[in-house]
C-alpha cells in the first residue's frame, strides 16, 4: 500500500478532539519557517564543538524571537514552555538547548527562593537575558544526597561577604546545563557557615564570568565535562571555587536569612530550599508525555507503511501494525502518553494551588505535593524511556538510524530518569511519606492522592472487567504492600536493627510500593478526566477515549499480576480474562491508531523523522537523509590509497 493510499486510510479521528488537552494556537511557524533555526549540516556530521556552536547559535535566535512575541503581546511564559519542552525545543535543538536552565531552574529559584528586593535586583535582569544563569547543586561527589553537598559559603561579618571554597575535587560542582561555556552566572548551592556554625545547605547567586569579555572571574575554575549519551550541546560543565567573595545579600533570603553581623535566622521549613526541584519534577512529567507522544507518533506512521513477511501464504506482505505484537509494542505506549498528559496537566494544576499555599505561609499540603511530584515524575520518565526503547526496535534496523531521530529522542528521555532526583530515591521518598501516614492515618482522609489507604486494605474486589476495578485492585495492591512494607520495617527493628537499617534492608519493597501508588494514581487521573469529556465529545471520540482508558488500565494491571494475585482476590481466569481483554482493545484501536497519534499534532519539522513523515515517503527520505553523509561526497575515500590499499596488497 503506497504512502498516498495510507495517508487517505486515516480515520475520521478529529486531530483536535482527540486530544482535548488543547494548547493555546502557539505560533510553530514563526519558528519553524525561519531558516536560521534550520541547521545548515545534519548536527551528527559536526564536531562535539560544532555542535555546542550551533546550539549556542540557535538558542540565542530561539530566545529572541520569544522575546519578540512577548514584546507584541503574543505570548508569555507559555511562549517559553513549548521553546524549552519536548516539542518544539527539541525539534530545534535535538542535542539540548544550552541555556534551557536559564529558564528552568535559575529563574524559577530567584522567584522562589529571592526576597522581593533580590527578585527586584535579579529577576528583569534575567529575563532580559542581561545574565544568562545555571542552577549548581550537583557535585563531582554527590548528586542525590544534597545534605552532603561540600562546596562552603562562609560568611566574614568583617566585610559582610560569603567566601565559597571547593575545598577538594568532589566539591566541584558538576553537571549544571550551561555551566561550561554559556551562563555567566549560577544559582550555587551550598553549606552555609557562620559564627562557626553549619546551617545546611542554602542558594547563592554567584557570578562566574565577566559580563563584558566572558572570561573566568579570579578564583573560578570552570569548564566543560565532556561527552555524554546524548544532550551533547546542554554544555554541562563544572564549577570550582577558590575563595570567591559574594556581598551578603547575594545569599537568596526568602526563607532563611543571615543578618550583617552573621546571625543565622532559621527559615520556617528547611524544606522550602527544595521548592525548585519540586517544580522542575512538576514539569519533566510533561516532558515524558511529550517525547513518548513523538516517538509513538514515529513508529506507528512507520508501522502503516513498512510491510513485511506474510500473515498468510497466498497474502501480499501486510503492513507490520497488523501483526498484534506490534500492535502490543505502540498501542499501550499510545495509551500511555494520554495517561501521562492528563497526569501531567492534573500535577501541574495541583502544583500552583499548593505554591499559593506556600506563599502564605500554609505548608500543610507540601509533604504530600513532594511525594507525588516525586512518584509520578519516577514512574512517568521510567515508563516514557521504556517505550521510546520499545517503540525504536518496533522499527526494526531503521529505527537504529540517526535519521529515525528515535535515538536521540532516546538520549533526552533516559537523562529524565537520572536528573532532578535520581527515579529510585525519588520513589523512595515516597515510600517515607507512605509509611509515615501509614503508621498514623488520622490525616490520610485529608490527602486527595492517599486516602485509599484508610479503606482499600480491607476493601473486597472481586475481579469484574472493569476499569473501576484496575483502581480498586490497585489501590488494595498498594496498600497491602505498604502494609507489608512496614510490618518488615517492625519486624526488623524488634530483631534488633536500627531503622535506618531496617529500612535500608526493606528498600525493594519500599520502591515497589511506591511505583504501585504511583499508577494508581495515574489510572485515576485519567479515568476522571475521560468521564470528565465523554459528556462533552461525540460519540464516536468518547469509544476511542475510553478504548484508551481501558487499554492503559488492563496493561497496568497485567504488569501487576504477581502483586494482584499476592494482594487481591483475583485468581489465574480472571488474568486470563484481562489478557483477553487487551487483546480486544487492541483490535478495536487498529483503525483508529494513525488517527490517534495523528491527533498529537506535531510536524514533521518537529518528528525531524525519516520514518515519521506525514507523507509517509520513507524509503525516500531515508535514501536522501544518507547523501547528506561527508562520505558520500566522494566516490573513494582517502583511506583506500592510505591504509585499504596497502593492506590488501600485503596480503597478497
Ligand atoms: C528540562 C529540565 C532540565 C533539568 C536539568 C536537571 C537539573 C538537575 O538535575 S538539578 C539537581 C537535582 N537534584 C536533585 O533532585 C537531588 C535529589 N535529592 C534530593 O532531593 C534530596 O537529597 C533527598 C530528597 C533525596 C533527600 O534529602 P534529605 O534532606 O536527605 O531528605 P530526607 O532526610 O530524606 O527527608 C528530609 C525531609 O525533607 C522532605 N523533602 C525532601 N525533599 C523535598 C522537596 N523537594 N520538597 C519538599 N520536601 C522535601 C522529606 O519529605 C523529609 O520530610 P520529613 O522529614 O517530614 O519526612
Ligand atoms: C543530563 C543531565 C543534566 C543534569 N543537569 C543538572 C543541572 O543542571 N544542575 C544540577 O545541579 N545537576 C544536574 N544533573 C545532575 C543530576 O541531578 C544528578 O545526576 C542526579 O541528582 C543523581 O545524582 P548522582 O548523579 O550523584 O547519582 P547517585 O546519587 O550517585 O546515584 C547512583 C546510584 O546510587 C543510588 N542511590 C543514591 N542514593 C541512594 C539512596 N539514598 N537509596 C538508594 N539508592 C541510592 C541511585 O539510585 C543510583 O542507582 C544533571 C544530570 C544529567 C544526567
Amino acid at each position: 500500500m503506497s504512502a498516498k493510499v495510507v495517508v487517505s486510510k486515516r480515520r475520521n479521528v478529529n486531530r483536535q478532539a482527540i486530544f482535548l488537552i488543547t494548547l493555546w494556537p502557539f505560533p510553530e511557524d514563526f519558528f519553524l519557517s525561519d531558516p536560521e533555526l534550520k541547521s545548515k549540516v545534519p548536527l551528527e556530521y559536526l564536531s562535539h564543538k560544532e555542535k555546542y556552536e550551533e546550539a549556542v547559535r540557535k538558542a540565542c535566535l530561539l530566545f529572541r524571537k520569544v522575546i519578540q512575541l512577548q514584546n507584541e503581546g503574543k505570548g508569555g511564559m507559555d511562549n517559553f514552555r513549548e521553546v524549552l519542552g519536548g516539542q518544539l525545543g527539541s525539534a530545534i535543538l535535538p542535542d539540548g538547548n544550552p541555556i534551557t536552565l536559564h529558564y528552568v531552574m535559575f529563574i524559577p529559584t530567584l522567584m522562589g527562593q529571592g526576597t522581593i528586593e533580590q527578585q527586584a535586583e535579579w529577576i528583569q535582569k534575567a529575563w532580559n537575558c542581561d545574565i544568562i544563569g545555571t542552577y549548581a547543586q550537583t557535585e563531582l561527589g554527590h548528586g542525590t544526597f544534597i545534605r552532603g553537598l561540600e562546596t562552603v559559603a562562609k560568611y566574614d561579618p568583617k566585610t559582610e561577604e560569603f567566601v565559597l571554597h571547593s575545598p577538594t575535587l568532589t566539591a566541584y560542582k558538576w553537571w549544571p546545563g550551561g555551566l561550561g561555556h554559556s551562563a555567566n552566572y549560577a544559582v550555587v548551592v551550598a553549606q552555609l557557615y557562620t559564627q562557626g556554625k553549619c546551617h545546611g545547605i542554602h542558594p547563592f547567586v554567584v557570578q562566574l564570568r565577566d559580563e563584558e569579555t566572558h572570561e573566568p572571574l579570579p578564583g573560578i575554575k570552570i569548564g566543560e565535562i565532556g561527552c555524554k549519551l546524548g544532550m551533547n550541546s546542554t554544555n554541562n560543565g563544572y564549577l570550582g571555587f577558590d575563595n570567591v567573595r559574594i556581598p551578603r545579600n547575594y545569599m537568596l533570603m526568602k526563607n532563611s536569612q543571615v543578618l550583617p553581623d552573621g546571625t543565622y535566622v532559621k527559615s520556617p521549613s528547611s524544606k522550602l530550599t527544595y521548592g525548585t526541584m519540586i517544580f522542575v519534577r512538576v514539569v519533566l512529567v510533561q516532558d515524558a508525555a511529550t517525547y513518548l507522544k513523538k516517538a509513538s507518533i514515529i513508529a506507528t506512521r512507520y508501522s502503516a507503511i513498512r510491510h513485511q513477511s506474510q500473515i498468510k501464504p497466498d497474502q501480499p506482505e501486510p503492513q507490520i501494525l497488523d501483526y498484534v505484537t506490534q500492535q502490543y509494542k505502540l498501542f499501550p505506549n499510545i495509551a500511555s502518553c494520554f495517561a501521562f498528559q492528563y497526569a501531567a496537566t492534573w500535577l501541574w494544576d495541583t502544583y500552583n494551588n499548593i505554591t499559593e499555599e506556600l506563599e502564605t505561609g500554609q505548608l500543610d499540603n507540601l509533604p504530600e505535593l513532594h511525594a507525588t511530584a516525586c512518584v509520578l515524575k519516577a514512574v512517568s520518565t521510567a515508563d516514557a524511556a521504556q517505550g521510546v526503547e520499545m517503540l525504536r526496535l518496533a522499527c526494526g534496523g531503521h529505527g537504529y538510524m540517526t535519521a529515525s531521530n528515535l535515538p536521540s529522542t532516546y538520549g533526552l528521555v533516559t537523562a529524565m530518569c537520572t536528573y532532578e532526583g535520581e527515579n529510585t530515591v525519588l520513589l523512595l521518598q515516597t515510600a517515607r511519606f507512605l509509611v509515615k501516614m501509614w503508621q498514623n492515618k488520622t490525616n490520610v482522609y485529608k490527602l486527595p492522592t492517599m486516602k485509599y489507604l484508610a479503606t482499600a486494605l480491607n476493601r473486597a474486589t472481586p475481579f469484574e472487567k472493569s476499569v473501576e476495578w484496575v483502581i480498586a485492585a490497585l489501590q488494595k495492591t498498594a496498600a497491602g504492600k505498604i502494609d507489608l512494607a512496614n510490618r518488615h520495617l517492625n519486624e526488623r527493628v524488634a530483631k534488633g536493627q536500627s531503622y535506618e537499617d531496617a529500612w535500608n534492608n526493606t528498600s525493594i519493597e519500599l520502591v515497589s510500593a511506591a511505583e504501585v501508588h504511583g499508577r494508581t494514581i495515574i489510572v485515576e487521573q485519567f479515568y476522571n478526566t475521560v468521564q470528565g469529556y465523554k459528556s462533552r465529545v461525540s460519540k464516536e471520540l468518547g469509544t476511542v477515549l475510553e478504548q484508551l482508558l481501558q487499554l492503559y488500565a488492563v496493561n497496568a494491571a497485567l504488569r501487576c499480576t504477581g502483586d494482584f494475585l499476592r494482594f487481591t482476590e483475583v485468581l489465574g481466569k480472571d488474568i486470563t480474562v484481562l489478557q483477553t481483554w487487551l487483546e480486544e482493545l487492541l483490535s478495536q484501536i487498529r483503525p483508529n491508531a494513525v488517527g490517534l497519534v495523528d491527533s498529537f499534532d506535531m510536524r514533521d519539522e518537529i518528528l525531524s523523522s525519516a520514518l515519521g513523515c506525514y507523507d509517509g515517503n520513507v524509503y525516500e527520505r531515508l535514501f536522501n537523509e544518507a547523501q547528506k553523509s561527508p562520505l558520500n561526497a566522494e566516490p573513494v575515500n582517502k583511506s583506500y590509497n592510505l591504509y585499504l590499499k596497502p593492506f590488501i596488497k600485503a596480503q597478497l
